[in-house]
């Protein structure tokens, strides 16, 4: 069953019409990246499909279910794990305690493998949200989506702030992800190191998808990306974090 289908959708805050018809797939295995601008419309698409900004029109299925009208609650208790931008983790609360809030799904994650994969979080196990890096903050929510098991992930921007080693180790987990048989929509503004570990890849501009297709060739068409990206082909970082992934 494929894990995410989304037709047509048409998103609105208020009056605003952000999103404008809007489809894309994922299939089961697969990474796919969404790539855009700031302001292009990434988040709101990810926000459209977990219930939390519901499409005016379209359709969202997720694993063959019609999931459009359902709350952010229901989407997730069909497996699908949501990394929001900014990682909205509870800085007052230990990473353990932020590790006991989500409603865990029977399932190979839990709070032992999830200390297994990221150490640093175990050493970092009683210490309070804010004191923890960027990067940690960034790990602590993967691991909180992990714990609800789920076989589709939607990570908005995990890159974010980042340091270019840690970047490549959060894509590394990710990449594991994959073969552990996670499907998984990204959203990125770092073009080349997310082309480097997806099957396929959307843009976005202006609420509305410009290109659909392999991230192989996206990656080795730097001038399709900079004419995409238009005046602001620096925001999309081609070439920054190369090294880091060698
Ligand atoms: N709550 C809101 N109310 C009104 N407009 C909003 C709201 N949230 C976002 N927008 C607008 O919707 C558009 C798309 O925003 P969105 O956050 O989806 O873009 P994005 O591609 O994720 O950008 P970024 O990379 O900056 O997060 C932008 O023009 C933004 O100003």
């Amino acid at each position: 069953m494929m894990p995410l289908k989304v037709e047509g959708l048409q998103t609105f805050y208020g009056k605003s019409h952000i999103l404008h018809n809007v489809g894309l797939t994922v299939n089961e295995g697969e990474i796919v990246v969404l790539l855009g601008r700031n302001g292009a419309g990434k988040t709101t698409t990810l926000r459209s499909i977990m219930g939390l900004t519901p499409p005016r029109d379209g359709h969202v299925k997720l694993f063959g279910i019609d999931a459009t009208r359902m709350s952010p609650y229901q989407v997730a208790g069909l497996g699908v794990g949501y990394v929001p931008e900014g990682r909205k983790i509870f800085a007052n609360l230990t990473v353990e305690d932020n590790l006991r809030v989500p409603v865990a799904r029977p399932g190979p994650w839990d709070t032992k493998r999830v200390f297994q994969t990221f150490p640093r979080l175990a050493e970092r196990r009683d210490n309070r949200g804010r004191q923890l890096s960027g990067g940690e903050q960034e790990m602590l929510s993967i691991a909180r989506a992990l714990l609800l098991n789920p076989k589709l992930l939607l990570l908005d921007e995990p890159s974010q702030g980042l340091a270019p080693l840690i970047v490549k180790e959060v894509f590394q987990i990710i990449q594991t992800m994959r073969k552990e048989g996670i499907s998984v929509l990204l959203v990125e503004q770092n073009v080349r190191v997310s082309l480097g570990i997806a099957d396929r890849a959307y843009v976005l501009d202006d609420g509305a998808i410009i290109y659909n297709g392999s991230a192989a060739e996206l990656a080795n068409d730097e001038e399709r990306v900079r004419s995409m990206a238009g005046a602001s082909a620096k925001e999309w970082a081609i070439g920054d974090h190369e090294s880091a992934m060698r």
